[in-house]
């Protein structure tokens, strides 16, 4: 048993029946269904009811049911006879339970007794028909608004069909928390909805109604209140009720799969507090210690192979060796190892074909590749095996959100004596790269709230807050996914505008993908060789440098001579450069970080990115 996971039909986009599959395909057991859904589907509520039980999902509530409590007459009898109408209604779809929340009209009466008294006059109907009621505080409600006291009102009507509903957000958007819900007994709570956020200053309706996310992909302490919830008692369904624009235009399946995900993730969070009888049967596996990254693949054909090569070489990589059965190359460079793929008939081709020279796999040093694919499968990602010849490696792999894939290498371990034929590594001419400092990924609109759950879910990385970043053609946004000790650093960019850099990548080449790769260098200006294709930074930006940095005469001209970028913050500085773009495609960046430094040099994207505009239209 785990505990009872169930999704609002508000949360997907189509129509009534897409949703209930889409939820009942995911593995939901329960649905709530939104008023509004039901509305503007063209059959009875008990078909409707009908479709859920042959999908073998519960109705776990109706709502919402609006502007009830504490109005005066005539409108009070009038929405008790409304109540009757609904009533009806759940009967017809089989559930038991309705939302009522707290009204926001300004004809609010502002007395807790009076909508106490309503709400007990509306128990008392639907008790008559064994039917419950629920009573929410929205953050907006025009008298209640918070839970504790919509909880005074349940408290005061003292009906056994009246209880409390929590809404994770309503709770913690609004700054509050459950303190003191161990008072509520907890046969009082009678349901329970979640959603994440991302931190935003807004007016809280339109936060709610347009940037609700699943929990994980926001900011909101969603764990901690469900933890209180647990230990205060409740023992029902954990429902998702999120409104978000961009879950209701995207492919409903590929939503309620994260929606799923992330109560499984979630679940697996407050196994300390949940009730004996909701204990997963098994834990996920921990999320993998991580080690970095052993190599990154690219898909291309025999000309991009060639191109590429040439490329690299002018960054210090040398041809280390050639795969055994297949038209593989591995690029070596210090720690870092490039693979380029031109095998015809495998998934490097399909990515080849469909989208031109790209980055096609990933593969991560994990401490322990089977727990890493069993806690990937626990969450809803499918093992991915490609064909391999006679005695070569088998290395597990799972696919990325965009079907890349992402090997899982154990730490330490040679996966390359055995597959490829290695040739004698050259004496290094520049300071050897320690390793891939970060590897950024451009998404379609759409796409980032998905990759920030599967990156956080199945291999634990840790989100930073979202950087807007202006291009010369518009805005990029960027959220970086981290392992706790960096040796996995993962930004994305995101960008509504088709021109810009990230939006152009995006529209261009169909799809997303790795679009610049940096290598982590001791020495920064050593390894932006002059034979490498580097891009060119404007005088004026180190104008600008030694405006706002007190940097000597001696490191500023060193850093304008070789056309460096450079911040700095409290722990440290930070010296990059770019090349320019393989094929208008992907780029690379070469980084040097000083000190604890542990950004990415936002501050200098918007000249990087005009600089990339100028460079692509020479
Ligand atoms: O935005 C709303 O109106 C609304 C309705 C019902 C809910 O349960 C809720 O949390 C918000
Ligand atoms: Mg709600």
């Amino acid at each position: 048993m785990t505990l009872p996971k169930s999704i609002a039909t508000v949360c997907l986009s189509g129509s009534l029946p897409d949703k209930l599959e889409a939820a009942a395909l995911a593995g939901f057991q329960g649905v709530e269904i939104f008023e509004n859904d039901l509305l503007t589907f063209d059959g009875s509520p008990a078909e409707v009811g009908r479709l859920c039980a042959d999908l073998g999902l519960a109705v776990t509530i109706y709502q919402p049911f609006r502007d009830f409590e504490a109005m005066p007459e005539p409108q009070r009898r009038r929405n008790l006879d409304r109540a009757e109408r609904k009533f009806d209604t759940m009967q017809a779809l089989g559930t038991g339970l309705i939302l009522v929340c707290s009204n926001t009209q300004p004809a609010t009466l502002p007395e807790p007794e009076r909508a106490a008294a309503d709400l007990h006059a509306m128990a008392e109907r639907a008790a008559a028909r064994s039917l419950r009621v629920g009573f929410e505080a929205l953050a907006w409600g025009r008298r209640t608004s918070l839970w504790r006291e919509a909880w005074e009102i349940v408290r005061l009507a003292g009906h056994p069909a009246l209880g409390l509903i929590l809404d994770s957000f309503h709770t913690l958007a609004r700054g509050d928390d459950l303190a003191g819900l161990e008072a509520v007994p907890a046969e009082k709570l009678f349901f329970l909805q979640l959603a994440d956020a991302p931190r935003l200053s807004m007016d809280v309706l339109s936060w709610s109604r347009h940037f609700r996310v699943f929990p994980g992909q926001g900011e909101l302490p969603v764990g901690a209140f469900l933890r209180d919830v647990l230990r205060a008692g409740y023992r029902g369904p954990i429902s998702l009720e999120v409104f978000n624009d961009e879950f209701r235009a995207a492919p409903v399946r590929r939503i309620a799969r994260d929606a799923l995900r992330s109560l499984i993730l979630l679940d697996d969070e407050v196994r300390d507090a949940a009730p004996a009888a909701a204990v997963p049967a098994a834990a996920l596996p921990p999320a993998a210690r991580l080690a970095g990254i052993e190599f990154l693949e690219f898909a291309v054909d025999h000309a991009s192979r060639q191109a590429l090569g040439g490329m690299l070489g002018t960054l210090g990589f040398h041809h280390a060796g050639l795969h055994r059965s297949k038209a593989v190359e591995l690029h070596r460079q210090g720690g870092v190892n490039l693979v380029l793929n031109a095998e015809a008939d495998s998934a490097a081709s399909e990515r080849f074909e469909m989208f031109g020279p790209t980055v096609c796999a990933m593969a991560l040093r994990v401490d322990d590749p089977a727990r890493a694919l069993a806690r990937a499968q626990a969450l809803l990602s499918p093992a991915w095996q490609e064909r391999i010849g006679e005695g070569e490696h088998r290395i597990p792999a799972i696919r990325a959100p965009d079907g890349t894939l992402v090997y899982l290498v154990r730490t330490g371990s040679d996966i390359w004596s055995d597959d490829f034929a290695l040739g004698a590594a050259p004496a290094p001419a520049v300071p050897p790269f320690s390793g891939i400092d970060h590897v950024v990924q451009a998404l379609a609109p759409g796409h980032l709230d998905g990759f920030v759950l599967f990156w956080r879910a199945v291999f634990g990385l840790g989100a930073d807050p979202i950087w807007e970043l202006p291009d010369p053609f518009g805005i990029v946004r960027s959220r970086t996914l981290s392992a706790a000790d960096r040796s996995l650093r993962l930004p994305f960019n995101v960008s509504e505008s088709r021109q810009t850099t990230t939006g152009r990548f995006v529209s261009a080449y169909a799809g997303a993908g790795e679009h610049h790769i940096a290598f982590a260098t001791p020495d920064v200006a050593a390894a932006a060789r002059p034979a490498a294709p580097m891009l060119d930074i404007p005088e004026n930006y180190y104008d600008d440098l030694a405006a706002r940095f007190d940097l000597g005469e001696a490191e500023l001209s060193a850093l304008r001579r070789r056309r460096l970028l450079y911040d700095r913050d409290a722990e440290g500085s930070f010296v990059h450069a770019y090349t320019h773009a393989f094929q208008d495609r992907f780029f690379f960046e070469l980084v040097e970080r000083r000190g604890g430094y542990d950004q990415y040099g936002a501050p200098n994207a918007a000249v990087r990115m005009a600089a990339q505009t100028r460079q692509r239209r020479r």
